[in-house]
């Protein structure tokens, strides 16, 4: 533990009173209330470690803690990133960074993602960088696409996306707008760590971006540039302005509704029915159970009422930093198909590919077009790259393995059309390496209403897909964990399942065929044992292939005290009838959870309906 008591731990302790220790009077209370009720385990967790990149960033609890956000953590965090920078960029003190937030804050913390994000821009500011710093909250893609258009070298996001309201994040973008992955990600902890003492009375100083001329606001300039490339995804602009359907959309209490009014309106759509009580910014997210469109109908409960009133045949949620998207459709008879992000892409994967071959009938072209997923999402992407000859690839769980692969296909002449994570997290065309839920949110309404006027509804075309390119069905859940010992526990009784060293050879009493272990870097199914995707040990993914063809993945959540996973049935073309592929799916999910996480005995929390 003494290893990472750190500078400013020993400087608080000396007797003389630093700045620090100042300005972290109140996250130095609740330690010391922790301490004084002899709360070890709790102040070991928040003191005996940092957080680190995960799926997303970096991201924890707001509080007292070095494994949390806190003004002292982002400070750290920002001076990190910024030595790194110099390092990397001769030119960084020309190029600069882009600065956004959310609408996240916490009372009792006084900590919010404005003010974050006004220290991160202090810090820069301290070392004369000049700082694009986003004037209003925005939706988490701004950030990436403004640091291309503007060519800075890195950007920050602070945000927490969907997480529960006591989180808050940092997500950090690269020169390319992806964001870092390895081994930025690992670089950049090395210097944070370097120099944990704050550099100067200035990197506290939240006004500093009011008084410095190394300060900008490139929103307007962003906003509208972003908004006129919106519509290279935009090709039935008359059909949209005479569509009948009506359109409801929730923002969350994030930041999703202005943004998404003008995405409708730059398609020729009336702006969609906003939620009223869910349109602005609220950090508590007072009428959702859980600030998350992910969890289905239980949380869109407010839109599908709205919508029933308004008769509006489709739904959509973005998420509260407006990178995902939720979609419902009225259904026939009644009730609300919810789409899951497996169902959406398939819809999206289709209409984008649709499009882009009206434009480009040659079918050489196609040869240079990619789609993308990650390898938890439905495989339906490949089963159509199979079919209409263009290529399909997948990458790890995270849109930053896409967008980072999306620059290196760039690099050799290839686009990449549509791309997605089963996590309703979608992006139509590249005009960001990341995922955009106010794109997907305009592309999938001009997409219904293209079918409207074909005479079908979303869930039609669906099936349609279905019967051209096979049955896909998939489930994707979770359980919760706030325990790493068990969650590590359980990961090694996986590995070592039946005697040392060998995993389970069946589950729900069918024979599993290949296991991959991205974290130690195992394939049974590859020549040289070696699996394809890069090892990553800093979290657990193993996947079963079953020999009736499911395929199952256990993971731990990178933002998230949670495992989750996901099962998928794929039928070729023409196969076996949708329901009885849905009873073996759910056969073999409930075995996978039962067999390997052990819920009940390893006090695992399951997901509440
Ligand atoms: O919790 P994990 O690691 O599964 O991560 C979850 O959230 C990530 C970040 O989403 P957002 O940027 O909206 O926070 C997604 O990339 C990922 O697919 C999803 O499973
Ligand atoms: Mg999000």
């Amino acid at each position: 533990e003494k290893k990472h008591t750190h500078t400013c731990c020993v400087s608080m302790c000396s007797g003389n009173m630093t700045l620090t220790q100042m300005k972290m009077e109140s996250t130095l209370k609740p330690v010391d209330s922790l301490v004084a009720a002899g709360r070890h385990d709790e102040l070991r967790s928040r003191l005996c470690s940092r957080m680190s990149f995960g799926t997303a960033g970096l991201r924890a609890p707001m509080g007292a803690g070095f494994n949390r956000i806190n003004d002292l953590t982002v400070i750290q965090s920002t001076q990190g990133l910024c030595s790194y920078l110099f390092r990397y960029f001769t030119d960084f003190s020309s190029r600069g960074v882009v600065i956004g937030f959310d609408t996240r804050g916490q009372e009792e913390s006084g900590c919010s993602s404005e003010r974050l994000a006004k220290l991160s821009a202090a810090v820069m500011l301290s070392r004369d960088v000049p700082v694009h710093l986003l004037s209003t909250f925005v939706p988490t893609p701004y950030v990436p696409y403004a640091v291309k258009k503007l060519g800075a070298a890195a950007g920050v996001m602070i945000t927490a996306s969907h997480n529960p309201k006591e989180d808050n994040g940092y997500k950090v973008y690269w020169c390319n707008g992806a964001q870092i992955a390895s081994p930025h990600d690992k670089e950049i902890l090395r210097c944070i760590e370097e120099q944990l003492e704050p550099w100067s009375a200035s990197c506290w100083d939240e006004e500093l971006v009011q008084r410095c001329s190394l300060r900008t606001d490139p929103l307007s300039h962003i906003n509208s540039c972003y908004m006129d490339e919106l519509t290279s995804l935009c090709f039935h602009r008359e059909l949209n302005r005479r569509c009948p359907l009506k359109f409801v959309h929730s923002s969350f209490h994030g930041v999703g509704h202005v943004f998404v009014q003008q995405a409708f309106q730059n398609f020729g759509f009336p702006p969609p029915i906003p939620v009223p009580e869910q349109k602005d910014p609220d950090p508590n997210f007072s009428t959702v159970r859980c600030p998350n469109p992910e969890e289905g109908e239980s949380v869109l409960e407010l839109s599908l009422l709205l919508a029933q009133r308004e008769d509006a045949g489709i739904v959509m949620a973005t998420d509260p930093d407006a990178d995902r998207l939720a979609v419902a459709e009225k259904s026939e008879g009644c009730g609300w198909k919810v789409f899951s992000g497996n169902e959406l892409a398939a819809l999206l994967g289709w209409w984008m590919f649709f499009n882009w071959k009206e434009a480009h009938p040659d079918p050489a072209d196609t040869r240079s077009v990619y789609m993308l997923a990650t390898t938890v999402s439905s495989k339906i992407l490949q089963a159509f790259a199979r079919i209409e000859g263009f290529n399909f690839e997948e990458t790890l769980p995270g849109f930053k393995w896409i967008g980072n692969r999306m620059h290196e296909l760039a690099k050799t002449g290839n686009s990449v059309i549509f791309a997605f994570e089963e996590s309703i997290g979608f992006l139509c065309g590249s005009m960001v390496p990341e995922k955009d839920g106010v794109s997907s949110a305009a592309v999938v309404a001009e997409m219904a209403a293209y079918l409207h006027s074909k005479n079908l509804s979303l869930n039609q075309q669906l099936h349609n897909i279905y019967q051209t390119y096979g049955f896909h069905i998939s489930k994707t859940s979770y359980v919760v964990c706030k325990d790493p010992p068990t969650i590590q526990r359980i990961f090694t009784r996986i590995r070592n399942f039946d005697g040392e060293g060998s995993y389970p050879k069946t589950c729900g009493g069918i024979r599993i065929v290949h296991v991959r272990d991205v974290t130690t870097g195992y394939d049974s199914s590859q020549p040289d044992l070696r699996s394809v995707l890069p090892v990553s040990r800093s979290s657990q993914m193993i996947t079963f292939t079953l020999q009736n063809g499911v395929v199952a993945t256990l993971r731990t959540s990178g933002t998230e005290p949670k495992i989750k996973y996901y099962t998928e049935f794929c039928a070729a073309p023409g196969e076996s009838e949708a329901s009885s592929l849905e009873a073996e799916l759910q056969k073999v999910t409930f075995a996978l959870v039962d067999e390997f996480l052990e819920p009940e005995r390893n006090n695992l929390i399951r997901r509440s309906v």
